[in-house]
């Protein structure tokens, strides 16, 4: 058997657990090299998101000490410094898991072709998701466009069992030189909001294990009934392990099933899968209309509206608390971010790529293809969406979600004799040119919410007439 390498290259698959490629490379008892590359992929993702995968890495670095190996840092331009790799280490293959938006499937597709051009053995495998993409069809053999009956078929197929962590990792003869992480310097595009995200992030696998085994346990079971008051620690916040593959669905799923199911929750986790569907079979939904009807909706283009609503600024606390909730935290409850999505995309009649862009910059869980059909969900513009007449009023949706005004008041510092820590975080993580300060007045209402309302609804019936146009 030959004893030349194996490059295993990590991306979205920081775990050790549940890791298809690293079992199956484990399993052939050759010399393994580790690495990780900073491409102009992921040099395009948001700070925040940056941020995080390097927090990941690192812990990452850690557990793959103690099975004897290490994680190789490189940064450029992924098929060059693979091919490097190969030649500087001898590596017969390069191997790792698939991604599947758009930007990482073609770096993945050029790195291949150099890869087998010059001889070298390249292989993906599964593991980011439950199914692949185009595993679940219908009976035409398309994708499915409804969620309801995508997750029905999907939830008729066997996941398999999750892989355990493997044993010692065969090192190389010598080791190839690494970049130092903090050469990467990740952080720096966060400036004073880095020290603010770092308090409120623990990442990595064992955390994530953590994690979901306090969720099964205490709350999984009022799952369903509470997981829409953002106050509440009802949800599993797991989404950011799953976006960095610091824990597999898989295990999600076999875990939960342990527990006594959970239908709801696996649900949730079924509307991943859903998204990585349609990105599969729209891959063009992460920047265009997923119905292109909507290129003609009269959305506004970025404005000061916008950037007050980015600011957490907007005079609706319920939207504020969200927007400064994932400032300071990098996540937002689901329910506030349906909200604010709604409101910036009706009040504000903003287009929703607006929105898309600041919650890929802020969201330590920011997903491609989440985010990308939840934007499109809720601006109307996507496949099995709520309709663009459903306008959530930002009132009444904190009044029925936050009916004692918790989450408000956790995340609003104006107005209050003695703000919350997490208020005051806020002003601590926002850039010095904001010019804001908690003791300031809370700002007024950018638009009285019936009036944002009839405005939407009346754009929307001039879209509708237009449509009509040939
Ligand atoms: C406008 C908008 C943007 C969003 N952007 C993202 C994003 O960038 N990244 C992201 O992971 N989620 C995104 N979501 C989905 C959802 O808000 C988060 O996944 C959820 O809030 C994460 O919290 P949790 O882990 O406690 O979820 P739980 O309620 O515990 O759900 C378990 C898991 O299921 C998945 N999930 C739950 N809800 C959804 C959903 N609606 N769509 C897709 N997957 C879901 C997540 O992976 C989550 O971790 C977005 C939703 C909206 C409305």
């Amino acid at each position: 058997m030959s004893d030349r390498p194996i490059i295993l290259w990590f991306r979205r698959d920081l775990r050790l657990a549940d890791n298809p490629m690293l079992h199956e490379a484990a399993r052939t008892g050759r010399p393994l090299i580790p690495v990780a590359i900073l491409d102009p992929v992921a040099e395009s993702w948001g700070a925040a998101a940056r941020w995080r995968w390097g927090e990941g890495l690192s812990v990452f670095a850690k557990s793959l000490a103690q099975k004897g190996a290490r994680l190789i840092l490189r940064r450029g331009e992924a098929r060059d410094i693979l091919s490097q790799l190969v030649a500087e280490t001898g590596a017969e293959a390069v191997w790792w898991s698939r991604t599947y938006d758009p930007d990482g499937r073609a770096r993945d597709v050029a790195a291949k072709a150099r890869l087998r051009a010059n001889g070298t053995g390249a292989r993906s495998f599964p593991g980011h998701l439950l199914f692949e993409p185009d595993a679940v069809t219908t009976g035409q053999g398309t994708g499915y466009k409804v969620f309801s009956a995508y997750w029905r078929a999907a939830s008729r197929l066997d996941p398999g069992r999750p892989l355990p962590a493997p044993g010692v990792l065969v090192p190389p003869s010598g080791w190839p030189d690494s970049d130092d992480l903090s050469s990467w310097r990740l952080a720096d595009a966060l400036r004073a909001g880095e020290a603010v995200l770092r308090r409120n992030s623990a990442p990595g696998e064992p955390e994530a294990l953590e994690r979901l085994s306090d969720f099964l346990r205490s709350r999984a079971a009022a799952y369903a009934e509470r997981r829409d008051f953002p106050a509440e620690d009802a949800t599993s916040g797991l989404s950011e392990y799953l976006t960095y593959g610091e824990i597999s669905p898989r295990t999600i799923w076999s875990e939960t099933g342990k527990a006594g199911g959970n239908a709801k929750f696996l649900s949730e986790v079924g509307w991943r899968e859903f998204a990585y569907h349609l990105l599969h079979h729209s891959p063009d939904m992460a920047r265009d209309n997923w119905n292109r009807d909507w290129d003609r909706f009269p959305w506004r283009a970025d404005n000061a509206d916008a950037e007050a609503w980015r600011r957490g600024m907007t005079g609706e606390p319920f939207v504020d608390a969200a927007l400064r909730e994932m400032y300071v935290t990098g996540r937002m409850h689901n329910r506030a971010r349906m909200v604010a999505a709604s409101y910036l995309t009706k009040h504000l009649l903003t287009d929703w790529r607006v929105g898309l862009a600041w919650f890929a910059d802020c969201l330590t869980d920011w997903d491609p293809a989440a985010n990308a059909l939840g934007w499109q969900w809720v601006a109307g513009s996507g496949p099995d969406a709520a309709p663009y007449f459903r306008v959530f009023n930002p009132v009444t949706q904190g009044e029925k979600f936050d009916p004692e005004g918790a989450y408000r008041h956790r995340w609003i510092a104006e107005g209050r004799k003695q703000p919350q820590e997490d208020a005051l975080a806020f002003f601590e993580a926002a850039p010095k040119s904001w010019k804001i300060a908690p003791d300031a007045r809370y700002p007024s209402r950018r638009i009285d919410p019936a009036e944002g309302r009839k405005r939407a609804l009346d754009a929307y019936e001039r879209w509708k007439a237009l449509k009509l146009l040939p």
